[in-house]
């Protein structure tokens, strides 16, 4: 197991709701990671039975975190006053870095039945909640430049629960501000994302197996949360499911969709008659932001297409249509289709026109004029009931709903007003709930009706200056999700639909080329079809506009499970190693899509199941290799190996020197016609490339796995810069190691007169190969004869180091080390390292060995080449290029110097158990060790 890379030291982090569950295990993870950590809670502590008192929650989880040595403190504030709680943590720790959106109430129960007071209760502490609290702490982030946000969603958001529609409209209402503030906040280096975890619950038991089940810990979320806000992390705006280990990605998935002739025969027969076309994801794209469609093109190729092809008309006759917000733009223009189509409509709108008539009472007439029956409704949507009751007083019967009224208010997130975010949420999103919720019962009891939400492409993908927009946009669709999934029951349909219309407002900036393709009535046929009960899509989204129908799902990556279970670890940095290759690894051949909560649960539980399976398999395939044939290493160790010539070369000798962070102003290792040119003693390592025996035989043997765990060099000559050796190597044993298995080599290279000049040893560790000395044949062999110094544990003294010295790695320093000889992909090759389990190319062991004996030459070592008697270092941790190397020294009796050297950039001891015995008395260096 390595240690922690991870870490929050000097970060403040508020944690709201953090009295319990995930909250409760958020903060005492990042109290764990070095953080001092706001638990904010305004609830009580389960009763104290022994004493009999009841503590109040936050200050439960600050004892335990105070108890355990990390630092906290307790904020009772409701997250309404989210000012307050970011307060608490400038206050106390004159900073913030991380805040987690995570308190949430439930007020579950079916649509029918809600409550406001339900409603009023779930959306005010999710989202407006999260608004206040995030807006705060915004601020303070913008002037320090950096912040790190995640919102909690749920999966009765992103795809709909039963019993969960306001918890539903609240959870996706956060994935939509969530969306806005990462666009907004990237160039303050402010990031946001969203996780929808899942918690056990009743709905959980039902589709889980116990042995999973037992897996919906919160602990099994905190890693993924670790990890999204490291500063290390540059995901923003990301979405990701996360449930008992699993963890993956969830994106947009938009269908090329279907371009219509924008003329008369645009209708909704013609729809129905390409709706497979509208439908079809055989040739889909992924967008992240509104700006993705040309609009312009769409009509331009919508202009020269013939005439739509449709069947028998799609009429409404007897049909009762309530459009709210129709005095004008795009509610008009489907009020004006509807009517065409033989509908009665119920005209919604409280605005007036320019000459102070009511618009609503203006597109009564144009209705009227059309021969269809209309009457005038001038309720706000928030009275939704009412504008129900004048749809019956006037026709008796509702059949359809197009919940359209809207209002901005944009501006910057930093400057958005409490008002202006209220103002938005209430007619939006309240506004069509309070509708939707007067004509549920007409619905239900008359067992049909069609609901048509208006979500936007900013509820979709988030948009500069409209946090407040594209939180309640998403919240729509939120409500829609679970709307749907109610409905079918009573045989109601819910849609939204993302519609590019111009209208009065967008006129006024628009050029006229944009107002004609951008016209409302090219989105009225779809809306009207939507409304159809030819139509059969339920709980869908589409995109429309310009003559142009596509529609969008979500799409999740087939993501990681991490088998906690049987063992593997799951924390912030294994999160990190998995991120690029599965986590956000979308493959259309793997992709998940789900229609419900319930839904996304079972396809986890099935990734879980067939992770375990291949883990067992893999298991399985290692018991085979620990019941086959046993390994047997008295009988590796005989193994004879030829004599191999090997030539040094001046060139060689430069090349290596410039691998190992040799430049142009150290000439007695770069250039050989400087006096004092020499080969750099550890030169040697190069010749085990020259004559290597990797033992494939090891169990599970994989090449890409090998990775180089220790190596040895003594000099018991100086080295020709050039001139023939003779090389001898041989196994000097081989360990299981459980994880993995070590294989010892050694090799002694002779001049021409068979006098030896080098040795080394060098062990290989082959991950995945352990556990065969369990095999019952297995003999232990006799302890195997190795250099002293090749094993000595090197444990640095407990005081300062006498010396440490930073060094750049070049981004392509392992391109050029290469060049000397080790030429394993696993360096260079992308595809090659993410199959062995790093996210990127690593560098060679070797040559940070080099870098770290470059720098002590230089510090103790008098900067002459002949500077080394022998050295000996083990890989603990890998090393990227373009990381910065931190080696710290310690000069010890008998001219050795023990030294150990870590990654600056993820505070990783890489080189480990390490010493240089010096061939030379010890220079003293001219720094004092820096505290770096
Ligand atoms: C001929 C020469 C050429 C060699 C071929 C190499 C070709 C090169 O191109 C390849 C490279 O350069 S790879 C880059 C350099 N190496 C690395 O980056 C490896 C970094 N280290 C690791 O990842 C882990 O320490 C790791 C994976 C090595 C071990 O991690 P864990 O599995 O977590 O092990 P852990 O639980 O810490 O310990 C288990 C037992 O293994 C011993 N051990 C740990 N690290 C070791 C290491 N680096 N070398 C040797 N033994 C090591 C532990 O002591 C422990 O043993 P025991 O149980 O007996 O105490």
């Amino acid at each position: 197991m390595t240690s922690p890379t991870l870490r929050f030291d000097g970060k403040v982090v508020v944690i709201t709701g953090a009295g319990g569950g995930l909250g409760r295990v958020y903060a005492k993870f990042f109290a764990s990671s070095g953080a001092s950590v706001v638990v904010n809670d305004l609830g009580k502590a389960p009763a104290d039975n022994t004493e009999g008192t009841t503590q109040l929650a936050a200050d439960v989880v600050v004892d335990e975190i105070r108890r355990q040595g990390g630092t906290a403190v307790a904020n009772y504030d409701t997250v309404e006053n989210g000012d307050r709680i970011v307060q608490c943590a400038v206050e106390n720790f004159g900073r913030l870095d991380v805040l987690i959106n995570n308190a949430g109430i439930l007020r579950d129960r079916g649509f029918s039945r809600m409550s406001d007071a339900d409603w009023d209760a779930v959306l005010r502490v999710h989202v407006y909640g999260a608004y206040k609290t995030t807006q705060a702490a915004w601020k303070v982030f913008r002037k320090q430049k950096y912040g790190r946000i995640i919102m909690t969603s749920s999966a009765a958001g992103v795809y709909g629960n039963v019993g969960q529609a306001n918890y539903g409209a609240a959870k996706l209402a956060l994935v939509g501000f969530s969306n806005t503030l990462a666009k907004e906040g990237a160039k303050y280096n402010i990031y946001c994302n969203t996780i929808a975890p899942f918690a056990a619950s009743k709905m959980t038991e039902s589709v889980m197996p116990p042995e999973l089940l037992k897996l919906l810990k919160p602990e099994l979320v905190a890693p993924v949360v670790g990890f999204l806000t490291h500063e290390s992390c540059q995901e923003n705006g990301g979405l990701f499911e996360v449930a008992g280990g699993y963890v993956a990605k969830v994106r947009w998935e938009r269908s090329q969709g279907h371009v219509f002739k924008t003329d008369d025969s645009f209708t909704p027969a013609a729809v129905h008659a390409q709706w497979k076309a509208v439908t079809d994801f055989s040739q889909s794209n992924f967008p992240e932001t509104i700006t993705e469609v040309d609009w312009i093109q769409q009509l331009e190729r919508s202009k020269h297409l013939t005439t739509n092809a449709a069947g028998e008309p799609l009429r409404f006759d007897g049909k009762v249509v309530i459009v709210t917000g129709a005095g004008a733009g795009i509610g008009r223009a489907y009020a004006l289709h509807f009517a065409r189509l033989g509908a009665s409509l119920v005209i919604n709108d409280l605005g007036r026109t320019p000459d102070n008539r009511f618009s609503a009472d203006v597109v009564v007439e144009e209705v009227r004029a059309l021969g269809a029956k209309a009457v005038a409704d001038r309720h706000s949507v928030e009275d939704g009931q009412e504008i129900v009751k004048t749809a019956l007083g006037a026709f008796g019967r509702v059949d359809v709903l197009i919940n359209n009224a809207g209002i901005l208010r944009d501006r910057s997130f930093a400057r958005m007003t409490d008002k202006e975010w209220e103002l938005v949420y209430q007619v939006h999103l309240r506004g069509t709930y309070k509708t939707t919720q007067a004509v549920w019962p007409v619905f239900t009891k008359q067992k049909s009706g069609h609901i048509v939400n208006t979500c936007s492409a900013v509820g979709l993908y988030g948009n500069f200056g409209q946090a407040n927009y594209s939180a309640a946009k998403a919240g729509i669709l939120g409500l829609s999700n679970t709307l749907a999934l109610e409905g079918a029951r009573h045989n109601i349909k819910v849609n939204t639909i993302a519609p590019n219309a111009g209208t009065a407002m967008t006129a006024t900036i628009m050029p006229p080329e944009m107002v004609e393709a951008l016209k409302p009535d090219y989105v009225a046929p779809l809306v009207a079809y939507l409304s159809h009960d030819a139509c059969p899509a339920t709980g869908d989204v589409f995109e429309v506009g310009s003559g142009w129908v596509a529609q969008v799902r979500r799409q999740r990556a087939a993501g990681k499970f991490f088998d906690v279970a049987s063992g593997e670890a799951f924390t912030p940095e294994t999160v990190q190693a998995q991120w690029e290759t599965a986590i956000t690894r979308f493959d259309p051949r793997s992709a998940v899509y789900c229609r419900s909560a319930p839904d996304s649960l079972k396809s986890i539980v099935q990734a879980a199941t067939m992770a375990r399976r291949q883990n067992a398999a893999r298991g399985t395939k290692q018991n085979a290799a620990i019941t086959g044939k046993a390994v047997d290493v008295v009988s590796i160790r005989n193994r004879k190996y030829p004599d191999v010539p090997y030539e040094i070369t001046t060139r060689d000798v430069c090349l290596y020197a410039l691998g190992i962070g040799a430049t142009h102003r150290d000439l007695h290792l770069v250039y050989e016609h400087d006096e004092n040119f020499g080969v750099f003693p550890l030169f040697p390592v190069l010749f085990s490339f020259a004559d290597s025996h990797t033992l494939t035989d090891l169990p599970n043997y994989k090449p890409h796995m090998v990775v180089h765990g220790e190596q040895f060099v003594e000099v018991l000559k100086p080295l020709p810069i050039e001139g023939k050796l003779t090389l001898r190597s041989a196994h000097l044993d081989v360990q299981d190691k459980v994880s993995g298995a070590t294989e010892v080599g050694a090799q002694t290279a002779y001049d021409a007169n068979d006098e030896p000049v080098t040795y080394t040893e060098s062990t290989t560790f082959h991950r995945r190969s352990g556990g065969f000395s369990k095999h019952p044949d297995f003999k232990p062999p006799p302890p195997a004869q190795r250099h002293p110094d090749a094993v000595a544990a090197n444990v640095p003294p407990k005081r300062q180091p006498d010396a440490v010295v930073r060094t750049l790695i070049p981004e392509d320093q392992a391109a050029l080390y290469r060049l000397s000889g080790d030429y394993n992909p696993l360096h260079l090759d992308p595809t090659v390292a993410q199959l062995a389990g790093f996210n990127k190319p690593i560098l060679h062991g070797l040559c940070t060995m080099g870098f770290a004996c470059m720098q002590i030459m230089r510090t103790f070592g008098g900067n002459q080449v002949n500077f080394l008697k022998n050295v000996k270092t083990r890989f603990s941790g890998h090393v990227f290029p373009g990381e910065t190397l931190e080696t710290h020294m310690w000069l010890e009796e008998g001219n050795k110097v023990i030294f150990q050297t870590r990654t600056v950039e993820r505070d990783t001891w890489v080189l480990k158990a390490s010493a240089l015995k010096l061939a030379v008395e010890p220079t003293m260096p001219s720094n004092t060790p820096s505290k770096l």
